[in-house]
């Protein structure tokens, strides 16, 4: 029987207790319990509408939550701004990506964060930190860190906006659907990123639609079926359809999940 939120083995580093979320009459997160875990790939997926972003966006700080606790490395946390996720170590990589075309690698990975000793930026503390992110990721694609960002392919762009997000001492990292506008190849390199990233100690969350990617990569998955977790369950203990039906049904018949994790009442 699936054992929501305990069954993994790394150590909890966010843990989300009975989270609600309205906009106005639109009741969007009902008591959503998540547990993220150093080293760990979550996946969370949802059919569109499910409530992924808002999920994130609630852990992001960017839409304040109406009901629930949120606890980070196991003392309760308040989440108010981006600017307090970052405080704790919460990074989240969205789909645009928000990279400035015309600066370079090291220019963007320190955007807004920029080292300076004195007056001037200290470029060389910057250019190292950016190299020794990318050699800890083994990110190998990317040939200079002094080039410009507008001449990188998607997965490039993919790659350093993902070093960016692990610069920061952050813990836990969040991405949204990294691999959705890639190619195989690149696809391939940015999953082997994802796992990295895990492998270094940091708890990842992978917003995707795409099952491959989740099974390729995941350690444990949450499913979203109308805002609410119709799931939270070991990768191996499932299989790719009883995960879609997790997605387009909110259950699944075959799949032994305690009542509390199962999407009743709907
Ligand atoms: N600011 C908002 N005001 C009102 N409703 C909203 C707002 N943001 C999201 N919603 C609603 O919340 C629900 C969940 O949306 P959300 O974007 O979180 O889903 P999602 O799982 O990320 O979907 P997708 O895969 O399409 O991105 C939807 O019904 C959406 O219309």
């Amino acid at each position: 029987m699936a054992d929501p939120g305990t069954a993994g083995t790394g150590e909890p580093v966010l843990r989300l207790t009975g989270l609600n979320k309205s906009f106005g009459p639109v009741h969007v997160l009902h008591d959503v319990d998540l547990t993220l875990r150093l080293g760990e790939v979550t996946a969370l997926v949802g059919d569109n509408g499910a409530g992924k972003s808002t999920l994130i966006k609630c852990i992001a700080g960017i839409h304040p939550i109406d009901s629930g606790t949120i606890e980070f490395d196991g003392r309760q946390v308040q989440i108010g701004s981006p600017r307090d996720a970052a405080a704790l170590g919460i990074e989240v990589v969205y789909q645009d990506l928000a990279l400035a075309d015309n600066l370079d690698i090291v220019q963007n990975m320190f955007l807004g964060r920029e080292r300076r000793r004195g007056l001037v930026l200290d470029e060389d503390s910057m250019e190292e930190a950016a190299r020794e992110t990318l050699a800890r990721l083994s990110v190998r694609t990317v040939k200079s860190v002094r080039q410009q960002v507008a001449s990188l392919s998607g997965g490039q762009r993919q790659t350093v906006a993902i070093a960016k997000a692990a610069l920061w001492e952050s813990k836990v990292v969040i991405l949204d659907e990294p691999t959705a506008a890639l190619g195989v190849a690149q696809t391939r390199q940015v999953l082997d990123l994802v796992r990295r990233l895990a492998d270094t100690g940091h708890a990842v969350v992978l917003i995707s639609h795409n099952m491959n990617d989740v099974f390729e990569v995941a350690d444990e998955i949450t499913a979203l079926y109308l805002g609410r977790v119709a799931a939270q369950v070991r990768r191996t203990d499932v299989t790719h359809g009883q995960v879609v039906e997790l997605i387009t049904a909110g259950r699944s018949g075959d799949l032994g999940l305690a009542p509390a994790t199962a999407a009743e009442n709907i």
